[in-house]
């Protein structure tokens, strides 16, 4: 996969790309509703020997829009959508920078810079994509702002039990703990990526180490509390259970909850390793504690649930 960040204007020349059929969205979680329309666009350009693109934009287009500043919290960051759209195995990546400027082309000169201007000549979008100065433009008036023939593919909403798939309903999901049904709408697990970085060196003297993420992609982050989670470390799947939060039996100093796992059958120094956690059920809340032998018999506890939810021996 070629990754090519553009700003408006580029450069590029439409001459030196081959024709190409395009996925176009923004694609935050790449769930299985975005998965058809980027398959879509995969397998169009087999049939009609084209190369395949992916276009999307950065950062989130709420960023410009919004009147207050905010931060967007992501199902995949940046970092996570280009490794996944590798996976996917697109021939090109386009990375449209979202910024004023962008927002405030017409769709017809939206069109002309970033579709006819990359030599797409086959777009296929969800039902409900629009695009240029207040979304003026969608997929069912897009030929009236061009006199070339585009061919259209627009993807009709895909349900899952009858409700739509979206990012929102993923971000609700998340909120709620409900990591199952999260699961089922992204077609993988739930999986944030970071470091290991030192803590309080509290875990190993309560029989418990933990690994303390330093996570520094803005990542949408699931309901605090206590997860059976899936840890991949190079490659190699590890089982454990995960408690996003701020440990309040100990301390009301921790502003941002922050993700520790305590890893099973393992005992290895991990300082430093870039690790990925799966998350895949939520177990129950953080609770304050009046003593740390009440914490250390509910973490005994944790652990016999989630070795039974793994179906692991004790
Ligand atoms: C499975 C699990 C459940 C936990 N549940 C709680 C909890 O309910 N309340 C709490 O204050 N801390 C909870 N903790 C966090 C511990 O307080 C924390 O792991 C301990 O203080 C070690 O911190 P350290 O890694 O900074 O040394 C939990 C940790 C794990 C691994
Ligand atoms: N099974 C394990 N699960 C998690 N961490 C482990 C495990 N075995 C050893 N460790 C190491 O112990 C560290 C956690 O111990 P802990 O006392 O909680 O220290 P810290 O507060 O720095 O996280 C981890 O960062 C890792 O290097």
């Amino acid at each position: 996969m070629e990754l090519i960040s553009l700003t408006y204007p580029h450069k590029l020349k439409k001459e030196s790309i081959p024709n190409t059929v395009a996925a176009i969205g923004f694609f935050d979680g790449i769930h299985i509703g975005h998965q058809k329309v980027i398959d879509q666009a995969k397998l169009l350009a087999k049939e009609q020997d084209m190369k395949s693109a992916v276009i999307t934009f950065d950062p989130h287009p709420s960023v410009v829009l919004k009147k207050e500043k905010t931060d967007v919290q992501y199902l995949t960051p940046l970092t996570v959508k280009k490794s996944l759209m590798e996976q996917l195995d697109v021939d090109y990546l386009y990375i449209i920078r979202f910024d004023k400027t962008l927002s405030q082309l017409s769709p017809k000169e939206f069109l002309e810079h970033f579709i006819v201007g990359l030599n797409i000549d086959h777009l296929v979008a969800g039902y409900d994509f629009s695009f240029g100065f207040k979304g003026a433009g969608n997929m069912s008036n897009i030929q009236t702002f061009i006199d070339k023939p585009l061919a259209i593919t627009k993807v009709e909403k895909i349900s899952y039990h009858d409700q739509k798939v979206s990012s929102t309903r993923i971000r609700s999901l998340l909120k709620e703990g409900n990591l199952e049904l999260t699961e089922k709408l992204l077609g993988r697990p739930y999986s944030v990526v970071g470091e290991v970085v030192r803590g309080e060196q509290r875990g190993r003297t309560i029989g418990f180490p933990t690994a303390n993420f330093k996570i520094t992609e803005p990542y949408f982050l699931p309901r605090v509390g206590v997860y059976a989670v899936e840890v991949i470390m190079e490659n190699n799947v590890f089982y454990g259970m995960a408690n996003l939060g701020y440990n309040p039996t100990f301390t009301d100093q921790i502003v941002v909850p922050k993700l520790e796992v305590n890893i099973f059958d393992l005992n290895q120094n991990l300082y430093g390793e870039i690790l990925q956690v799966n998350w895949k059920s939520y177990i129950r809340d953080e609770v304050k504690f009046s003593s740390v032998e009440e914490l250390v018999e509910q973490i005994r506890q944790d652990e016999k649930n989630v070795r039974h939810f793994f179906s692991l021996n004790d």
